[in-house]
């Protein structure tokens, strides 16, 4: 079930403008995906529907496209669990204060990704460990997961 997400902030939207060209999510960069991740109780969401033009076999999405936007919807719910632990109000803020990036990335490709359909992307918190966050996250299309996803991020220092 498509979650209506029209009233709530992506985390994306909430990094400074100077940290919004990400290929993968950032809102400033028109030639890229620009991935939006909410968080919606104990978990994060995306959606996404690929271009043709990201075709590996005819009919299915190419791996490295579901390894990217695995990447940025991971950094941004590891920002967003790392907000809710600490109590950071993503409803009232414009930038958050909170920076992670990639640090270890483990996609599963359990089935292939059918080309033409949205794409929903879950992600679960295992762990915060100091500036370590683990998330686990699926990928899911037509409801059958069709990629799993593991992601170490690390907040960054100041
Ligand atoms: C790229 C710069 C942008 C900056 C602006 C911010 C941007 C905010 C907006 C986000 C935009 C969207 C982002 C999209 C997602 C990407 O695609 S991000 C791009 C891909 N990722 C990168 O380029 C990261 C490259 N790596 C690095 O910069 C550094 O290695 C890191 C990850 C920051 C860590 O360096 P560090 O801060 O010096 O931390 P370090 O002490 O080495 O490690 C901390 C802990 O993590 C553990 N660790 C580190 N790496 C690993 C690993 N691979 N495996 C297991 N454990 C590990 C360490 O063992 C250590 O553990 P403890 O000793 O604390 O238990």
């Amino acid at each position: 079930m498509h979650i209506n997400t029209k009233n709530l902030k992506a985390i994306q939207d909430l990094y400074p403008d100077e940290l919004a060209h990400c290929y993968g999510c950032g809102k400033s960069n028109p030639d890229g995906f620009q991935l939006k991740t909410y968080l919606v109780g104990d978990e994060t969401i995306a959606y996404f529907t690929p271009q043709p033009k990201y075709t590996a076999l005819p009919g299915s999405v190419y791996g490295g496209l579901i390894a990217s936007i695995l990447d940025c919807h991971g950094t941004g719910s590891a920002a967003a669990f790392v907000c809710k632990n600490e109590h950071i109000s993503l409803v009232d803020a414009t930038t958050i204060p909170v920076r992670c990036v990639t640090a270890l990335l483990k996609i599963d490709f359990k089935n292939p990704t059918p080309m033409g359909v949205e794409l929903e992307l879950k992600g679960k918190l295992r762990s915060i460990e100091g500036r370590k966050i683990w998330v686990d996250m699926t990928l899911t299309a037509n409801g059958i997961i069709c990629a799993t996803g593991e992601i170490l991020a690390i907040r960054l220092k100041d």
